[in-house]
């Protein structure tokens, strides 16, 4: 039976990288996989890894529409399974079209995503997926808060100063030089703090 699973983590948690190896390993049994991302920071048409890994992949638009997508691929050859990365910001009735690729195509959906924004409330997609998953899976990989404990929120800096208010999507990066808006993963008590790394170290 084609399943959807929801692979779940904070930023910088091995999300890409692993679905690039999940589509690495079926295309390497010679089954015939769509990719598909929406905005990734290294640019569009392409899902990218922290460890250096990238592929092309089509680009979701707020006018993409999966089923239409699947059917399209499918009169070339049928399509066993699709790589969805940056799901947290697909839409509802797009993760809603995911489902209906499991359930009447019998594809094959890996959908790996983010679950909340920087203001611990959820992306409108990764809230579907959690509901409609067959499966939600959590990465293996902890990401560590600056404490050492495990991360599990996404906190947002504006130069270097934690904030909770703002637009829900701002592409960004969590390492040092990622510009005036920055991400730095932490876990619940230093998010609830607004305790950043860089907060920690002045009040040493
Ligand atoms: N220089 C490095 N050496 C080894 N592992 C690294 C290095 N840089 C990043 N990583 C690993 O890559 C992970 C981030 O992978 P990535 O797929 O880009 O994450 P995500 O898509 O979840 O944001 C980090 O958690 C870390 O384990
Ligand atoms: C927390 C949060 C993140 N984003 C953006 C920042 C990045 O571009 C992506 C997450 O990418 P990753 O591969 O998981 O590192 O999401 C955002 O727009 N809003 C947020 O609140």
């Amino acid at each position: 039976m084609a399943e959807l699973v929801f692979f779940s983590g904070t930023m910088d948690s091995g999300k890409s990288t692993l679905a690039l190896q999940v589509d690495h390993n079926h295309r390497a049994r010679g089954r015939r996989g769509l990719l598909f991302t929406r905005d990734d920071r290294a640019g569009a048409d392409t899902i990218s890894s922290r460890l250096g890994l990238r592929r092309p992949a089509h680009e979701v638009t707020s006018s993409t529409d999966f089923e239409a997508e699947v059917a399209r691929a499918a009169a070339a050859g049928p399509i066993d399974y699709l790589v969805c990365d940056e799901a947290q910001f697909y839409g509802p009735e797009q993760v809603e079209q995911l489902a209906r690729v499991v359930d009447e195509a019998g594809v094959d959906v890996y959908a790996f995503g983010i679950t909340s924004d920087f203001r611990t409330r959820l992306f409108p997609g990764s809230a579907r997926l959690v509901e409609l998953a067959d499966r939600v899976q959590v990465l293996q990989v902890e990401a560590l808060c600056w404490c050492g404990a495990r991360a599990t929120h996404n906190a947002r800096t504006v130069d270097g100063t934690m904030v909770v208010e703002g637009e829900q999507v701002v592409v960004g990066d969590v390492s040092a030089d990622a510009g005036v808006v920055g991400y730095e993963v932490l876990c619940r008590r230093h998010h609830m703090r607004r305790e950043t790394a860089a907060v920690a170290a002045r009040s040493d």
